[in-house]
């Protein structure tokens, strides 16, 4: 008679039986898209295995030695695995349910393939392309399509759009909670976008104005100096536009000093983020992978993450010590937080941490490369500097400096910041998006349910259709020549709807003020021999864009 050994060797040593259980696997989790959560699904098949190779060593007795056991269950594994990975990968090239749309024959098989673009180059740059070739919907990995169709905005992004944001804003969710605009629920995301229209609505703004006028003093103090020390020849601009948009929105976003303007560095925690950019510009094609690091307790793996995490929570106590002491109730000039934070309540909620986290995320990068896009704009277009410089020095006279409050009526000013955005929006490739489990319907095109959508902003805005002769670098075609723009909606460097920037007046009046106090006090130009190309080259893409490095030469004005 088989005893219990005898037959875990027979059930061990039979491949077809592994086989069959990994086209199982498949089936099973091929409806619950398992993805995001592979923090359970990975660990548990650690368990199974180890579980199996002790039953293999104490009670099978087909293998002599613990090795033995260890290779004789690795075997059956590769079996259930290979078998599994090899139906995972034939459902997704032929009969996944986005199988009719085009795109990259690798990109069907699995987001690696966007790692690998990510590793040569923007990969906003190669979407580009793709839509080229392919036309508006391409199927950027297994279950996502990039959409490059106007008809689409309001279906993705407008107020009565069905989709909601995609699994990418969960990824960790689960240690802090959510920030605005990581909350995928849409009703808490518009209770929660209550306070965050006061913080950064028109009243509020005006109260930032002093802050904002201060930093851009400074900027232009420490460049003058720096110019004066014979060091004008070559500046790193973009570095320079990353301190101040750093130290802008560190003092609005909650009174935190950074300093970075006055020092000349970053500060040691922006730094740490920067260097960070390169993981971040990977990590999110693979979100899955930030979740399992987090969850299965491997904090080494995502060390920065949790660094920022624990700096943003001293930082939010710090802002409350100063706000406690009994002469000041509350910052003496309002800050984002004044608006977010119970100023009465002892205990900060965890979801305020991860908004002082998207404060820094969302409002430093992406106002320092536009900066930087817009300053490499201006050394290349010389015809265009004069003419803004002029139309900055009728207006600032005599003055030397404008505040930013005078700077709302410069429609060149408004043509040249619009033009850079469009050219170069922060968040070139779009925003996640899940449609709902009916589908969409766009333009006659059937878009499944529960796939994931992005809409490229970098190749909607260089869309020959929309905006005519779209590589060349035109402020007028925001108001004096109006033929150059043939669909202003596909303009959406911001995004639209419920979930449009919400620091979208902040970054412009931070645009308006740089730009024109720069113009009047300096002339900008690349440095000798340098065509600034780097800045396009070397960005990167993190979601939202970073500018590659740029230098420049500043002559101070007379
Ligand atoms: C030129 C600068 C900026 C650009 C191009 C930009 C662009 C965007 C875009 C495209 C989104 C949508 C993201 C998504 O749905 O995933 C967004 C959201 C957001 N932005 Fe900005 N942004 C800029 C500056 C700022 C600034 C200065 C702040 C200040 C705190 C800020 C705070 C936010 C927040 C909190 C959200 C989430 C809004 C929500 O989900 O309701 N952004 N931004």
């Amino acid at each position: 008679m088989a005893t219990y050994g005898d037959r875990w060797d027979a059930f061990i040593q039979n491949k077809a039986i592994f086989a069959a259980l990994g086209l199982v696997t498949h089936g099973l989790l091929n409806n619950s898209e398992p993805d995001y959560k592979f923090y359970a699904i990975i660990p548990l098949w650690v368990q199974l295995f180890t579980f199996a190779t002790l039953v293999e060593y104490f009670v099978g007795s087909a293998s002599q030695s613990f090795l033995a056991a260890v290779f004789l269950v690795t075997s059956a594994a590769a079996a259930y695995f290979g078998t599994f990975i090899a139906s995972v990968l034939i459902y997704r090239a032929f009969f996944h349910r986005l199988r009719k749309f085009p795109g990259p024959f690798l990109a069907r098989l699995s987001k690696l393939y966007a790692v690998h673009v990510t590793l040569n180059g923007p990969y906003y740059e190669e979407i580009e392309r793709l839509h080229r070739e392919h036309g508006a919907f391409v199927r950027t990995g297994p279950r996502e399509l990039s959409i490059a169709d106007s008809d689409a905005i309001p279906l993705l992004n407008g107020p009565q759009a069905r989709v909601i944001k995609g699994p990418w804003y969960d990824h960790s969710k689960h240690i802090e909670g959510a920030a605005l605009h990581t909350t995928r629920d849409k009703a808490e995301h518009r209770m929660k976008r209550k306070d965050w229209d006061r913080a950064l609505g028109a009243s509020s703004l005006r109260e930032y104005s002093p802050r904002i006028n201060r930093h851009t003093t400074e900027l232009i103090s420490q460049l003058s100096s720096r110019i004066e020390k014979g060091e004008g020849d070559n500046l790193r601009m973009s570095d320079w536009m990353s301190f101040y948009s750093g130290d802008v929105i560190g003092d609005i976003g909650f009174s935190r000093e950074f300093g970075m303007i006055r020092e000349g560095k970053r500060a040691k925690l922006i730094q740490k983020l920067h260097d960070s950019m390169p993981a971040v510009s990977i990590l999110y094609h693979l979100p899955w992978v930030i979740g399992l690091i987090t969850r299965t307790g491997a904090e080494a793996g995502a060390k920065g993450l949790f660094e920022f995490m624990h700096w943003a929570r001293e930082a939010l106590k710090e802002r409350k010590k100063v706000c406690a002491l009994p002469s000041l109730n509350e910052p003496q000039e309002k800050d984002i937080m004044s608006f977010l934070l119970e100023e009465d309540d002892p205990d900060i909620p965890q979801d305020r941490n991860a908004d002082a986290r998207i404060i820094i995320v969302a409002g430093m990068d992406t106002t320092a490369s536009t900066l930087t896009f817009l300053m490499y704009e201006l050394c290349k277009n010389p015809d265009i500097q004069l003419k803004l410089r002029e139309e900055v020095q009728r207006v600032a006279g005599e003055r030397s400096f404008l505040d930013v409050d005078d700077l709302t009526n410069i429609q060149y000013l408004e043509d040249v910041v619009n033009e850079t955005l469009r050219l170069h929006p922060a968040a070139s490739s779009g925003v996640q998006r899940e449609t709902p489990p009916e589908g969409l319907n766009v333009n006659g095109t059937y878009i499944p349910g529960k796939i994931l959508t992005w809409m490229p902003m970098y190749t909607l805005h260089r869309s020959a259709a929309y905006f005519p002769q779209p590589l060349t670098f035109i402020p007028e075609r925001w108001s004096s020549q109006p033929d150059l723009i043939q669909n202003k909606q596909a303009f959406m460097p911001f995004l639209t709807g419920p979930h449009k920037c919400v620091g979208w007046q902040l970054a412009i009046r931070e645009l308006r003020s740089v730009t024109a106090n720069m113009l009047l006090n300096f002339e900008i130009g690349f440095v000798d021999g340098d065509t600034g190309e780097s800045v396009e080259s070397e960005a990167r893409d993190c979601f939202a864009t970073i500018s590659g490095p740029l230098d420049v030469r500043l002559r101070p004005l007379k």
